[in-house]
């Protein structure tokens, strides 16, 4: 399991790379442009800024998230061809910085949606809540206002441009099915994930952040059997899958655990998240610790250390603890302590192996 970071660049984040450097096993930073639009190619002289802040600190940037996904093309729209050449030569570009995985989402509109970025827990921090009741049959524009007024610093996926006509985007929408967005994606994955072959690099997609349809938008990053359908529609090991455990884990009758199992060969990335679901279907996010929520996350870490994982992972989310002001879901403190608990899991489990190396020499 490889540690990494997520950081959203100088002077957009308050968590410095100093700070990220010094969290134990992290050997690397999830990075992104995140004010290049989507559908634009991003600038060279950026990514090498980029990476020469990382060189500086001893820090990797193997991990991109997101190159985001243009409308248009989760949309089947003529003018999704050149946004899909933007998108492959952004690749190439990434590929010359040696980036190894870049993370994207096919969720249309938003991205990760909240009700409440900062709901108080009984302990008195505050994490990312989602109350179902406010996200079917109401105005999504009350929440983007809400959500964007309170996030400080924009959210991931939530920039000010796409969200600037809300309108416009959900009437583009209307009478786009499911099979629509499938259709859309295979077309995409045609075109780019030959070239991340040919530039040694893995695309991962993020499931979708509640994993269900809201404000009436369809969304297929779902479940188990979709994300099986997915690896089929271009059968490729550059055809991967960002298992985030806290957006499937919002819905509980998705298995984690099995999803690791399966799709071991197929998850260059993952985000270790807990959250606790509500009888209502209500979630808000916790401490990594599983006893704090609904998702079996020492069980997920022994998944992949009995399938040998080598890939990237993050704590994804944190809670807002000990007065830290930052981005929603992205603080300094209850990340790292998240990593933590992560590495105890995993060494714990590594030790045990080793001792029956010892014991049984194979
Ligand atoms: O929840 C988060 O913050 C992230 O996991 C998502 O925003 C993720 O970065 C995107 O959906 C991936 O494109
Ligand atoms: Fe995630």
């Amino acid at each position: 399991m490889r540690m990494v970071f997520r950081w959203f660049g100088e002077g957009n984040d308050t968590v410095s790379l100093d700070q990220i450097r010094q969290i134990p096993g992290v050997e690397g930073i999830v990075w992104a442009l995140h004010d290049s639009p989507a559908g634009e190619e991003w600038p060279m002289d950026r990514i090498l800024n980029i990476r020469d802040q990382a060189d500086r600190v001893g820090l990797h940037l193997d991990v991109v998230e997101s190159v985001n996904v243009h409308e248009d093309i989760k949309l089947g729209l003529p003018t999704r061809d050149q946004y899909i050449s933007n998108y492959i030569r952004t690749i190439e570009k990434l590929a010359q910085v040696s980036v190894k995985v870049i993370c994207y989402n096919f969720m249309p509109v938003f991205d990760w949606v909240r009700t409440n970025l900062y709901k108080e827990l009984e302990d008195g921090s505050t994490a990312l809540f989602f109350e179902k009741a406010k996200t079917t049959d109401v105005d999504p524009s009350e929440l983007v206002r809400t959500i964007i007024n309170n996030g400080e610093l924009s959210m991931p996926g939530w920039e000010p441009e796409r969200l600037a006509h809300l309108a416009s985007l959900f009437e583009l929408y209307r009478g786009i099915t499911e099979d629509d967005l499938w259709r859309n994606l295979g077309y995409f994955l045609d075109a780019i994930i030959p070239v991340a072959e040919r530039n040694g690099i893995q695309m991962a997609i993020h499931p979708d952040d509640p994993p269900w349809p809201i404000f009436g938008l369809p969304r297929i990053m779902t479940s188990q059997a979709n994300l099986r359908r997915f690896l089929r529609l271009h059968d490729s090991p550059a055809n991967g899958i960002t298992l985030c455990s806290g957006s499937l884990g919002a819905n509980p009758n998705n298995d984690i655990l099995s999803m690791i199992h399966e799709f071991k060969d197929r998850i260059p990335f993952t985000h270790i998240r807990n959250v606790r679901v509500f009888d209502n279907g209500d979630f808000i996010e916790t401490s990594h610790r599983s006893q704090d929520g609904t998702v079996d996350i020492a069980g997920i870490v022994k998944a992949y250390h009995d399938e040998g994982f080598r890939g990237y992972c993050r704590p994804d989310h944190g809670r807002h603890i000990w007065g830290e002001k930052c981005r929603p879901g992205y603080g300094l403190y209850d990340r790292a302590l998240g990593i933590m608990y992560l590495w105890g899991a995993w060494d714990a489990l590594e030790r045990v192996r080793l001792q029956g190396e010892k014991r049984n020499p194979s």
